[in-house]
């Protein structure tokens, strides 16, 4: 089906996207032999065009001969060129396939890398790279499919008839077309260097560009954007001569080969002008000579196409070369909506960053569904990195059971259908905003915008819940931006949930209709609320005190009436309207 994924067995190799298309060859290959042998009678109808002019000149033929033989040219062309016609739609469908499922293996495998894996290769010029590099490759496969009929096909049709009208004079003009290859694979080198040059050029300015957009105002505020302009001047020039290099070595070179494939000809004018004559190798009339020339002139054209094609096939390898890592196939994920509501139980444990001293130590504690947790303290306490844990991006000593089973047991697809986040970025997707809430799935993102507090200001919007967000949500406000990924998350609940700092941009009393919201969306979900803001903690079933890597398990109550610290930042803020950080 059309647009369908569909999963590739051995996506590493070239082959299997050739064998995934095999009906659609046959038919390129049926209707490609048709054409292309078909394209013969050409040359043929012209020789005998010619000659039964001449006939009508000397009187030997009437005119009613040559319309019965142009009405016959005419309909054997149009046969052949439905052939034609037939293989182009089907080399195009041919193309069009292999280039979805190219991308879509592609995607799949980059986005199952780790995110520091592709901050490590610099995502944005990664994926711009791979991304033409399989447009590259497909054109290149495309093209390979195209003149394996249009130009070994038809090459072969023309130099058997060159043979049978003299074979001699058909070796002394064919010398040509060969040095027209010998030239082309010689440049091959030059060829492909200059591409790939290009390409990692395109890729350095895509970087640059993305970055003086993302960081613009940065840039403006620190007095930066005269470096960044002379930065980026100097990646426009370097991409403008890379281009402009690959483009010349690219295409500037086809006049040369077809000069040199032609060569030939002044060699049929003159033998084959002796054979007209009587004086030659073999016996010709006008029609031979005619059609001998013509099939020449397209043999040569053709030849010299070859070549292009070479330079072609080869900056697809190039491509493949490039992308060829990335082809492989994750396990499928399996259809895993959100876990059974399960219970949380933490004990033991800590985790510190690679070489650095532990966040935290030895924490224990256990909640069940419907159950919230808060966890604070002072700035810099740990709060994030206990959120980012549940993710296991890093390896925890201790342990956490959801359900049962530990979280460093499961494999990716069982932590994502049983631990759900919301980070301090919302990671909005460049779609609209329901699409950024559903993400693909069925649902009413409406429910959740109002849970979020965030339906009549969506309703005001140009589009509604269809505005987009732009890239990265640059469209909206922060806390617009932070309201739709929680609603985002609300939408896809999980047996656990994270919330890192979810109402930092709301007012206050905006916090607490969410929260109520909040409390009846995730009635059957452990939520982990990681914030500063203390206004709702006595409402709250636990509360994590977490202070120079201890952390406090209790409630609101008891840390008022123990902890000092949490009790004088409670007071504070609630002095204040607002939050304070301790
Ligand atoms: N990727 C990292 N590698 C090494 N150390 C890190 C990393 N991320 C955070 N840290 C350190 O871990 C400690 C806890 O940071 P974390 O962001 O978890 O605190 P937080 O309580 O969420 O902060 P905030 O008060 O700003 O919300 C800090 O000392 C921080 O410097």
């Amino acid at each position: 089906m059309e647009g369908e994924s569909r999963r590739i067995e051995k996506p590493e190799r070239i082959a299997t996207y050739f064998h995934m298309e095999k009906w659609t060859l046959a038919v390129i290959t049926v209707a490609g032999i048709f054409y292309n042998v078909g394209m013969t009678a050409g040359p043929w109808f012209e020789g005998q065009l010619a000659q039964r002019l001449c006939d009508i000149i000397l009187g030997k033929k009437v005119f009613a001969d040559m319309v019965g033989l142009a009405l016959l040219y005419v309909a054997v062309i149009l046969v052949v060129q439905t052939m034609r016609y037939m293989k182009r739609l089907f080399v195009r469908r041919f193309a069009n396939h292999i280039n979805r499922d190219m991308k879509q293996v592609l995607y799949r495998s980059l986005v199952h890398k780790k995110k520091e894996e592709l901050e490590k290769e610099s995502a944005g010029a990664m994926m711009t790279r791979a991304i033409s590099d399989v447009d590259v490759c497909v054109e290149g496969m495309r093209k390979f499919t195209t003149e394996i009929f249009d130009t070994g096909v038809v090459m072969a049709a023309y130099l058997v008839m060159l043979f049978i009208y003299d074979w001699r004079l058909t070796l002394l003009s064919m010398c040509f077309p060969p040095a027209a290859y010998f030239i082309a694979e010689k440049l091959k080198k030059t060829v492909s260097r200059c591409a790939a040059a290009g390409k990692e050029s395109a890729g350095r300015l895509n970087e640059a560009t993305l970055d003086r957009v993302e960081n613009a105002l940065t840039y403006r505020v620190y007095g930066q954007d005269e470096n960044r302009n002379a930065d980026y001047e100097i990646c426009l020039a370097d991409y403008e001569k890379k281009a402009v290099s690959a483009n010349i070595w690219e295409n500037a070179m086809q006049p040369l080969y077809q000069i040199i494939s032609m060569m030939g000809a002044v060699f049929i004018l003159w033998f084959g002008g002796k054979n007209v004559l009587g004086s030659g190798w073999t016996a010709w009339d006008i029609a031979a000579f005619t059609t001998f020339l013509s099939c020449f002139t397209k043999l040569a054209a053709k030849s010299s196409k070859a070549a292009k094609l070479f330079n072609s096939v080869q900056k697809a390898q190039v491509s493949w070369k490039r992308i060829q890592p990335f082809m492989q196939e994750e396990e499928p994920e399996q259809d895993i909506t959100a876990g059974k509501p399960a219970s949380l139980v933490v004990s033991g444990l800590s985790f510190s960053y690679q070489g650095g001293p532990p966040v935290f130590q030895e924490v224990s504690f256990s909640a069940g569904p419907g159950e919230i947790i808060g966890v604070t303290g002072p700035v810099a306490c740990g709060k994030s990195t206990l959120g980012r844990v549940f993710l296991q991006e890093s390896a925890y000593q201790g342990s956490i059971r959801i359900g049962g089973r530990e979280l460093a047991g499961m494999t990716q697809e069982e932590l994502s259908g049983m631990v759900g986040y919301m980070g301090h970025q919302p990671e909005l997707i460049s779609a609209d905003i329901e699409e950024n809430i559903l993400l693909g799935d069925e649902g009413n993102a409406l429910k959740y915008l109002r849970a979020v507090r965030m339906e009549e200001e969506t309703a005001k919007m140009p589009d509604g819940i269809h505005t987009l967000v732009g890239n990265g949500g640059v469209r909206l406000s922060g806390g617009q931006q932070a309201r739709i990924a929680l609603a985002r998350t609300l939408c896809h609940r999980k047996p656990v949930m994270i919330l890192d700092d979810p109402f930092s941009a709301v007012d206050t009393e905006t916090e607490k209709e969410i929260m109520k919201n909040l409390r009846e969306l995730a009635r059957d979900s452990v939520v982990l609320l990681l914030t500063h803001r203390l206004a709702l903690f006595p409402e709250l079933n636990q509360v994590l005190w977490m202070s120079d890597g201890r952390v406090t398990v209790s409630c609101h109550e008891e840390l008022m009436r123990t902890n000092a610290d949490y009790a004088d930042l409670y007071r504070m803020q609630e002095k204040g309207g607002g939050h304070h950080e301790a």
